[in-house]
């Protein structure tokens, strides 16, 4: 078979912020937000260049520690493929290690850049999820990232043991209904999500993980359904909030008193950002409130959740739902919510 070889022009890839358990479906559940991280790729003669503004600008890797560029030379090495070099330009608007998928958005920006990239060998959109839910250690937020909308997504397990690089990765997308809105309240400082995976205990009681089995099938239903009435009692969970509470006191305050006020807030993932799902009409009232209860710097955002996933700007090859070529990213910047998809700011 003939090696690969690669595509002249750049490409550019877009891939959304999301947010993963939404309370209870820890490690499955996973939103799409529209909230943007944008990535330019060349193939360059010779070594490895890589600009950054944005989020992170000052603290990520400029190497082959960068995590996009890790995530390349993976998918690379299952292409069969060796660039001579590489430049990247990345525009990072997603914070970093505040539970709004950077990680899984980088790498799965790698990922559909290098298969963009390359000619004459391809990944499939299965095998792209595969290696990204690999090198995420978790697949929620890869299956959002690359889908977009609302993801399920599971393991078929190979050993006694789940370990995400041995285990299939699956992932179901469904259709949110319309009306679903979220509201992220972002703090200053993060924490990554490794050290937020090590509060967690080894078991848990069972009661806990029946009642979060059935919180996880109803709130599925509320959010396919648009059953705003259900989508209190269906973000309940026991299975990771509370442990992981002490490590962000600030996001646990905020989620009780939203909670108290009516409105389904969540901990983002990993945390400490606060999710609020919810319905467009009830956007301002969950910002006012939260607003007023938050931490002094807390941002609050307005989103849309996102329907494409990870784009390809100019592939031309066809890649499936949501991978395949899109629309220009500037059109959407600076539209309001519901419109489109993009973050409108509350002030906190
Ligand atoms: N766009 C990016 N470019 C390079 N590295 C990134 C990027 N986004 C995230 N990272 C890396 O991932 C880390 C955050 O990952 P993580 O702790 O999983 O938090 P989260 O994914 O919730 O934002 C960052 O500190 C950085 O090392
Ligand atoms: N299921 C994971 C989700 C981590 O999401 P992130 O956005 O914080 O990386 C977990 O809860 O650890």
């Amino acid at each position: 078979m003939p090696s690969p070889v690669f595509r002249a022009a750049p490409v550019r890839v877009r891939v959304p912020a999301t947010s993963a358990n939404l309370g209870p479906g820890f490690d499955s559940l996973g939103l799409a937000l529209g909230w943007y991280d944008e990535v330019m790729v060349r193939i360059a003669d010779a070594g490895l260049r890589v600009d950054v503004a944005g989020e992170g600008a000052d603290t990520v890797a400029r190497d082959e520690g960068h995590l996009v560029v890790r995530a390349m030379r993976a998918a690379f090495d299952r292409l069969g493929a060796r660039p001579p070099g590489l430049e990247l330009v990345c525009a990072n608007r997603i914070p970093h290690a505040r539970g709004l998928g950077s990680s899984a958005a980088a790498i799965c920006a790698g990922i559909v850049a290098a298969r963009a990239l390359t000619v004459g060998a391809t990944l499939s959109d299965d095998e792209v999820f595969q290696l990204a839910a690999e090198l995420e250690g978790h697949p929620d937020n890869v299956a959002a990232c690359l889908r977009g909308g609302f993801t399920i997504a599971w393991l078929d397990q190979a050993g006694e043991i789940s370990d995400a690089a041995a285990d299939t990765a699956r992932v179901l997308r469904v259709e949110p209904a319309e009306s679903v809105r979220a509201v992220a309240f972002v703090p200053e400082a993060g924490l990554s999500t490794e050290v937020a995976r090590a509060l967690l205990p080894k078991l848990v009681p069972h009661a806990d993980a029946a009642r979060n089995a059935g919180r996880t099938a109803l709130l599925t239903a509320a959010l396919t359904q648009g059953r705003a009435d259900l989508l209190l009692a269906a973000t309940q969970d026991r299975l990771h909030q509370d442990y992981r509470a002490p490590a962000m006191p600030g996001a646990a305050a905020l989620i009780a008193e939203l909670r108290a006020a009516g409105h389904a807030a969540v901990v983002s993932g990993a945390g400490p950002t606060v999710l609020v799902l919810t319905t467009e009409d009830q956007v301002e009232a969950v910002i006012k409130v939260g607003t007023a209860a938050a931490p002094a710097g807390w941002r609050a955002l307005g989103l849309a959740v996102d329907a494409a996933g990870a784009v390809s700007l100019n592939a031309t090859e066809g890649a499936g739902r949501g991978m395949d070529s899109g629309t220009d990213i500037g059109t959407n910047i600076g539209t309001d919510i519901g419109k489109d998809s993009n973050p409108r700011h509350g002030g906190l």
